[in-house]
């Protein structure tokens, strides 16, 4: 049976023949951030339900109009500045991703990830706090990157998450995430998110684990 590394390896090549130029991205981007908005409104706004159903109708046909395009494949990884993978698709980090929160990741010569993001009313969970398994996708995603970072990139083979407090919706947020040791095909590393107080809401130890071919 064929790894997961070669697996990947083939979406990569195919992906990396994709036409996706920075002007391209941009429009994109824009189209994903208004998107966004869109989708934050839906669980905020006071509309009628008259109105609600002409905005509903309005963006199916908005839908067709980019479907009248045809339906292409997700944008492959590209290697961006300071060498941090930039993928634009990624549900956690991806520009041209509407899921995604967007947060933007940069990496310190020591090797942590670090990153500042604000997580709004579609990430809730808990009322006025940040879903679970929102937060374990953002550490989880940081600690990639940190094992990246380390040289020693991996698949999540385990997150241990401990919540140590809610995390607050609405305001700014950070999280850090650094590779502590590495083990064979296996790296570790430990990450947080703090609130906007320095303290710790969300912490996780992550092993990454290199397929084999
Ligand atoms: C730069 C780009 C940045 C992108 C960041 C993205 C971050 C997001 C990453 C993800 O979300 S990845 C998606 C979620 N993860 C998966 O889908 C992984 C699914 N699992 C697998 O594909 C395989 O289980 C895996 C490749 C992880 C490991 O399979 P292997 O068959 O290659 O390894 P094996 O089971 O033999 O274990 C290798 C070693 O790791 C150890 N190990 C495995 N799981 C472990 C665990 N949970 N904790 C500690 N050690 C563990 C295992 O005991 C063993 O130790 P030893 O070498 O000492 O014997």
């Amino acid at each position: 049976m064929t790894g997961a590394w070669t697996a990947m390896q083939r979406v990569f090549e195919e992906r990396d023949r994709q036409d996706f130029d920075e002007v391209r991205i941009a429009g994109l981007a824009e189209l994903a951030a208004r998107v966004r908005e869109l989708s934050e409104l839906v669980v905020l706004t006071r509309a009628d339900q008259s109105e609600v159903a002409v905005v509903a109708r309005e963006v199916e046909l908005l839908t067709r109009r980019l479907a009248e395009a045809g339906r292409g494949i997700p944008p492959g990884a590209q290697v961006g500045e300071g060498g941090i993978v930039r993928q634009l698709g990624s549900p956690v980090t991806g520009a041209l991703n509407p899921l995604a929160p967007p947060i933007e990741i940069s990496v310190s010569p020591d090797g942590t990830a670090r990153s500042e993001f604000t997580l709004g009313v579609l990430y809730e969970g808990p009322p006025g706090f940040v879903h679970g398994g929102v937060s374990a996708m953002v550490l989880d995603h940081l600690s990639g990157v940190a094992a990246s970072a380390n040289g020693t990139p991996g698949m999540t083979a385990g997150l241990d998450l401990r919540y140590r407090r809610p995390t607050p919706l609405g305001v700014p947020l950070s999280a850090e995430a650094k590779a502590v040791r590495v083990e064979g095909r296996k790296t570790f590393v430990e990450s947080r998110i703090l609130g906007p107080d320095g303290r710790v809401t969300a912490e996780a130890t992550a092993v990454f684990v290199m397929p084999t071919r």
